[in-house]
């Protein structure tokens, strides 16, 4: 339906947190490819469906990022599973996966479902504790985005550093390692210096916090991946 080797930049919304209705208007009208529904604590199905609407009245592709099966629902163009690598708990990689697809199985329409392998690099943040991660090192990372390109043949490799901005180098290191699966890099992004940074080494970026904490710079994020690609 879309092509989405072309997408370079992402915007992440989180169904917990409160925009206004213009500045949802103005993400989805920035040129941004696309658009993530997504978040770790308190994603209610109520809140999914209240910014569903919202984006649904403007053309840009949106996507609902699962965190929890309660919160499923049609009306997006694609689904993202996330399979949380560096987690300790196989629960977070694999058996809640496993419980959604042996309940529902029958009905998924495949072509929708998008896998990510997550790799959680900030110890701080939600999403690190909420899957009981250990910190990789960097021969840990590169060990992991192998595997998701060789292994796992997954479609996505999911480098998060959510809330904190990454050094560069080591994202370069990341993406020399990935042909197939496309490398995208969340976390801290909130000049469009950084944005033009990580666009450089990621196939896509995302920038998430940033709306709701430096609205106006995290819209001029989109022009400058465009300009780096
Ligand atoms: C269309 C339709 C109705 C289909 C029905 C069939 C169906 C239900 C299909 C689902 C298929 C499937 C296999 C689903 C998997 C279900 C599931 C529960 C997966 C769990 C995924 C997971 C490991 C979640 C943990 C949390 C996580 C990784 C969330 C991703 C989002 C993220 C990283 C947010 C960042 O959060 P953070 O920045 O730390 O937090 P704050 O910004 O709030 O600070
Ligand atoms: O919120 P930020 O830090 O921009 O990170 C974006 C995204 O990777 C979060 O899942
Ligand atoms: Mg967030």
């Amino acid at each position: 339906m879309y092509n989405i080797d072309e997408w370079k930049h992402i915007f992440k919304l989180d169904p917990a947190k409160e925009l206004s209705d213009e500045m949802i208007d103005k993400i989805c009208e920035s040129g941004t490819d696309a658009i993530i529904v997504g978040g770790t604590d308190d994603v209610t199905l109520d809140g999914v469906l209240h910014l569903l609407s919202s984006i649904r009245r403007h053309s840009v592709p949106v996507l609902l990022e699962i965190s929890n099966i309660e919160s499923v629902t049609p009306g997006f163009d694609y689904y993202l599973v996330p399979m949380v690598l560096n987690s300790q708990k196989k629960k977070w990689m694999m058996d809640i996966q496993q419980e959604a697809v042996r309940e529902y199985g029958d009905v998924i329409n495949w072509q929708e479902m998008l896998a990510e392998g997550y790799c959680i690099m900030n110890d701080e943040s939600k999403v690190y504790q909420h899957t009981e991660c250990t910190l990789p090192t960097e021969e840990d990372a590169i060990a992991y985005a192998r595997m998701a390109e060789h292994l796992f043949r997954l479609p996505f490799f999911y480098l998060e550093f959510s809330g904190t901005y990454a050094d560069a180098t080591f994202v370069e290191k990341i993406a020399d390692e990935l042909t197939d699966t496309k490398l995208i890099y969340g976390g801290g992004i909130t000049t469009k210096q950084q944005a033009a940074e990580m666009s450089q080494y990621a196939d896509i970026v995302v920038v998430g916090n940033s709306l709701y904490d430096k609205p106006k710079e995290a819209l001029k994020t989109v022009k400058a991946v465009k300009q780096t690609s």
